[in-house]
């Protein structure tokens, strides 16, 4: 086992033949001597058997120039994991924020240069917290724009204190009385919830990850947390079930937000530099309210991104909370750069302001499914 030390962040190599199952004696040594060190780490298949890869769960090194990452924590939530994943290659320090809307304001306010947050999931639809940020009924966060996408594979872990089922899922007798996790999760865990905990109570909790903390703390009732594997490890519970998500492909794409002000981050260092960037596609994600009283007043807006050569990719509604069944609508287009449509989208919004009551740009960036 070997560990390098970079610029306060750390590989680490454990290089073996994974027993069965997971993690093996040597990682579960590796990963416990990282504990202290704040660090998450996550396994890479090797050629020579497991790998694991570590970051800082925690950013230890401050200053004022390295950029600074938003995510919904605490350390080893899934948001986490997309901030640690899109950034690593740039020396960022990522920032554990208590919600989605601290992390909005935190960028709002340049404390973070970006903010990484979840907005859909391939099995459980719309993270619709996230669509009430992007509505901004209050105005309070004209400056963020979104300025890129991350798509991370969630799988998600049945998790219990520490000693409570020492025979493992084979040997559990029924006896969880309460379920702590993030409400985007529970949608993507139903099968395992419907066959083995009808009738258990769901306690929705701040995150995964806080979910996992929960748990390891609690002595008063039999309880579970569904979060991740980097979760038990980080907050020292035990995995009773892995993988418990309906579907191996469950995914969740993150967008990456930004300040429109400030400068350093226009250059967009998390992205890699693209070969050809004419051939990926840009993505675009625009917010509307219409009259609704006026007969296809929401076609209409639609056809104005069909006459630019805007392809809508997801619609999305919320409640205006103006007047009762009045919407906020969210649209997502996509073009391939070309010299005939670069002016696609700015003449789209023109269309739009004279077909709406409000539009706003929330702004564009590379498709990541097509790069
Ligand atoms: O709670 C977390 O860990 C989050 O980051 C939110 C979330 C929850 C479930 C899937 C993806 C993101």
């Amino acid at each position: 086992m070997t560990v390098n030390s970079k610029r306060g962040e750390f590989a680490l190599f454990v290089v073996g033949i994974p027993a069965r199952g997971y993690p093996h004696r040597s990682a579960q040594i590796a990963m416990r001597s990282l504990r202290p060190l704040n660090t998450i780490v996550r396994v890479v298949r090797a050629s020579r058997g497991l790998s694991l890869q570590a970051y800082p769960a925690i950013d230890t090194k401050m200053s004022a120039d390295r950029l600074k990452v938003a995510f919904l924590g605490p350390p080893a939530s899934f948001s986490h994991q997309a901030a640690a994943e899109s950034f690593e290659k740039t020396d960022a320090e990522l920032l554990p924020h208590v919600s989605f809307a601290d992390a909005f304001t935190a960028v709002q306010h340049q404390v973070a240069d970006y903010a990484v947050i979840p907005f859909e999931n391939s099995t459980n639809g719309s993270v619709v917290q996230t669509l009430d940020l992007l509505a901004d009924r209050s105005a309070l966060y004209t400056d963020v724009e979104v300025c890129g996408e991350y798509y991370l594979t969630v799988h998600h872990c049945l998790l219990v204190r520490k000693g409570t089922y020492p025979s493992g899922w084979a040997g559990y007798d029924g006896s969880i009385t309460k379920l702590y996790t993030h409400p985007q999760a529970w949608g993507q865990c139903e099968n395992l919830l419907s066959q083995h905990f009808k009738g258990v109570e769901r306690q929705d909790v701040s995150s995964t990850s806080k979910a996992a903390e929960i748990v390891s703390k609690e002595t008063g009732e039999q309880a579970a947390a569904i979060a991740s594997k980097f979760a038990a490890e980080y907050h020292g519970v035990d995995i009773l079930k892995e993988n418990i998500e309906d579907r191996a492909d469950n995914t969740t794409r993150f967008l990456i937000l930004r300040n429109t002000r400030v400068e350093r981050t226009a250059q967009l260092e998390f992205e890699q530099a693209s070969t050809s960037p004419a051939a990926t596609t840009r993505k675009t994600l625009i917010s509307f309210a219409i009259d609704h009283s006026s007969p296809g007043a929401l076609a209409n807006a639609l056809l104005i991104f069909k006459a630019h050569g805007l392809n809508l990719t997801s619609i999305n509604t919320r409640p205006s909370l103006k007047r009762a069944w009045q919407y906020i609508f969210f649209v997502e287009c996509g073009r391939t750069p070309s010299d005939e449509n670069k002016e696609a989208v700015l003449k789209a919004l023109e269309g739009l302001r004279a077909e709406t009551e409000f539009v706003r740009d929330w702004g564009s960036w590379k498709d990541q499914l097509s790069a």
